[in-house]
């Protein structure tokens, strides 16, 4: 679980001097530092708060050397002390202040850095709040003393890098030591006459913060008993040489602004703030984040504090401070001519007795002086305050006004805001619609893209099965047109044998009846020659021989009959069978027509079938491209208007 470790606050300031400089009324703030930090000193532990005061005295430079300008302070570095030479009606009054630490007009920024703000940089990044400020009138080297030389080209340090580049490199060199999970955050903002500007704003916004209608960058109580500055930029950084940059544009700001409103960097106040927040494990394994802030401030010429538009409240403890002083001074004055009339008291002589009385009198009269002042000046201020109490009265009015304006605003505002969130609402309901349709299109896609793979697959069968069918098909018929001339042949030579074989037949037929023939005609010419023998023989004989002649005659016939009856039976035989094999050879010649006609219609109807299949895959194919295009298109369409839309809620919530 993370948790934010937040300490208490540390601070600490550095008051610049030049040695030809008496401190003066102003000055009575270090001392007042001084004392502050020594007041607390008592406290530290209680309060958690630990102010130091440095004072740092730069050497007489080449002018002043020039002009003999007399060195009127002394600096003792061991016993952290500064004396202040003054010469007061001729007078020689030296004075001392005493500081938490000093550097005199030869220390080195090095010897400023190590000693003083090393401590509290380690501090911060042990999740303190620490802030170093330089105060001193204007040429006394607060600038030197924070910022320092610019950086050599080749991005090295020169010795008189001051505090802030100093620190900044310090703090990266700790947190890479330690290879820390940190992140680190930046602002830079100058304050000027009252008036915040925040020195890393992008210039829009600068011109914005110029225009009164929008919300200036205000400092805020943070509740804590701190306080924040709200709107301004914070930028993160990672490297040292970010922050160097951040901080040269910064600077660059400020100068331009400076150049722009005539103002002088005396006058104003600069704070550089470093944010980090370190990520630490405890030894229970609990993640802690470290925060720690390092503020450094670049105050304004102290003696221009007046003129940056601060009233910062001293003066008025002076007066009051004078006036008690004064009561005190009378108090002690009637008490001493009491003790003088009682005599009671010590005797004093006539002529100081005399000047006390005077000294008195005019105290007297200085103070009636000063009451009467001081009524009609309470009168004035009365008048005063009344006037600006109806002038309040009129702004308390105006500003009502301004609020019931402002709330009107607002209340359009946050209606616009609201319809801004319903369209935003609305247009990312529309952007996932589109991005499921973009995902179904891309699936499609796929899926098309698999179906085209699986029927290429089966298209590169089909043609490896068909090609081997056809090459199946073309084998049987090429062996079935074999086989059937071979039968052909066959057959041919089967009825050649039987033909010749007949033809034999009918030839022996045909001689056995021809000798048959010609039997029969040696027999009837036998019997001729019998008849006319016997001729004239007798007529028994005769008959005898006719019926001898009609019975060989009958049997001849009967024989001839039995002989044509098996020549038409053999004929007819015959004629039978060529017909029966003439009717087989047709039947079986028409068989293998219908086959080959089959064969030849399958195949047929195969490249047929293979042609609409091809056909039909070039269809789906042109389906689904154009599909594609179509869904490409309406994509196009949908991506182009939800891009008006951003873009109209862009220029809207912008508005
Ligand atoms: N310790 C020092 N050693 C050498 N020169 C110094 C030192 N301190 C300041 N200077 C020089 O004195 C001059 C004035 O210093 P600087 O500009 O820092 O004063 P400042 O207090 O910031 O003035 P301002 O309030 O006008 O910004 C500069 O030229 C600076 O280089």
């Amino acid at each position: 679980m993370d948790s934010i470790q937040q300490q208490q606050r540390r601070g600490g300031g550095l008051v610049s001097l030049s040695p030809s400089q008496t401190p003066r009324s102003s000055d009575k703030s270090a001392r007042d530092l001084r004392s502050e930090s020594n007041l607390s000193g008592k406290h530290d532990k209680d309060k958690g708060v630990n102010v130091q005061v440095l004072v740092r005295c730069r050497p007489l430079n080449e002018d002043e050397q020039r002009a003999r300008t007399p060195v009127v302070i002394s600096c003792n570095e061991g016993r952290r002390e500064v004396c202040a030479v003054q010469n007061i009606a001729n007078k020689q009054i030296d004075r001392t202040f005493m500081f938490d630490k000093v550097f005199g007009p030869t220390s080195q920024q090095k010897d400023l850095y190590d000693q003083a703000v090393h401590p509290i940089v380690n501090e911060v990044l042990e999740g303190y709040n620490c802030t170093i400020f330089a105060y001193g009138q204007t040429g006394t080297g607060k600038t030197y003393t924070m910022e320092g030389g610019a950086r050599k080209k080749n991005g090295e340090f020169p010795n008189d890098a001051g505090v802030i580049p100093r620190a900044v490199r310090q703090i990266f060199n700790i947190l890479e030591a330690q290879s820390a999970e940190y992140s680190m955050k930046v602002t830079f903002l100058e304050l000027y006459n009252e008036e915040i500007t925040d020195l890393l704003a992008p210039e829009e916004c600068s011109k914005f913060i110029d225009d009164k209608s929008k919300k200036p960058i205000a400092l805020m109580e943070d509740g804590k008993g701190g306080v924040f500055v709200r709107g301004l930029e914070e930028e993160i950084v990672t490297t040292a040489n970010e922050i160097y940059k951040i901080l040269e544009k910064g600077s660059a700001k400020r100068r331009t602004a400076e150049t722009l409103l005539n103002k002088q960097s005396s006058r104003s106040h600069s704070i550089f703030s470093i944010t980090i927040h370190i990520k630490e494990c405890t030894p229970e394994g609990e993640e802690m984040i470290k925060c720690g802030k390092l503020n450094l401030v670049d105050l304004a010429g102290s003696e221009n504090i007046s003129r940056s538009g601060a009233r910062e409240i001293n003066q008025k403890m002076m007066k009051s401070a004078m006036i008690k002083d004064l009561y005190s001074e009378i108090d002690r004055l009637k008490q001493e001519v009491y003790a003088a009339r009682e005599k009671n008291g010590i005797y004093i002589p006539r002529d100081r007795y005399l000047q006390e009385e005077e000294e008195k009198k005019a105290m007297a009269e200085k103070m009636e002086r000063m009451e009467l002042e001081s009524e009609s000046k309470d009168k004035q201020k009365l008048e005063e305050t009344e006037h600006s109490l109806l002038d309040l009265e009129e702004k308390h009015r105006q500003a009502n006004a301004t609020i019931k304006e402002k709330e009107f605003l607002i209340s359009n505002l946050l209606k616009s805001e609201k319809a801004l969130v319903e369209r935003a609402l609305d247009l990312r309901a529309e952007l996932e619609d589109a991005a499921s349709d973009v995902s179904g299109l891309f699936a499609k896609i796929e899926r098309k893209d698999k179906i085209e793979d699986r029927n290429r697959i089966v298209i590169q069968n089909f043609q490896l099965q068909l090609t081997q069918q056809l090459e199946l098909l073309h084998k049987t018929v090429a062996a079935s047109v074999t086989h059937q001339e071979h039968q052909i042949k066959d057959m041919e030579e089967d009825m050649q044998s039987f033909v010749s074989t007949k033809t034999e037949a009918t030839e022996e037929l045909r001689v056995r009846l021809g000798q048959l023939r010609t039997m029969y005609d040696s027999g009837v010419k036998a019997l001729d020659n019998i008849t006319l023998e016997l001729d004239g023989n007798s007529q028994s004989a005769f008959t005898d021989i006719n019926s001898e002649v009609s019975k060989n005659c009958s049997s001849m016939e009967d024989l001839f009959s039995r002989i044509a009856l098996e020549a038409d039976k053999l004929l007819n035989d015959l004629q039978s069978s060529l017909h029966k094999q003439e009717e087989k050879l047709t039947a079986y010649a028409q068989q293998q027509r219908e086959a080959h006609a089959r064969a030849v219609d399958t195949a047929r109807s195969v490249s047929k079938i293979t042609v609409n299949f091809f056909k039909t895959l070039d269809m789906h194919a042109a389906n689904l491209s154009q599909i594609m295009e179509e869904a490409h298109t309406v994509n196009d369409q949908k991506l182009s208007e939800l891009e008006k839309k951003f873009e109209l809620l862009f220029i809207s919530s912008s508005l």
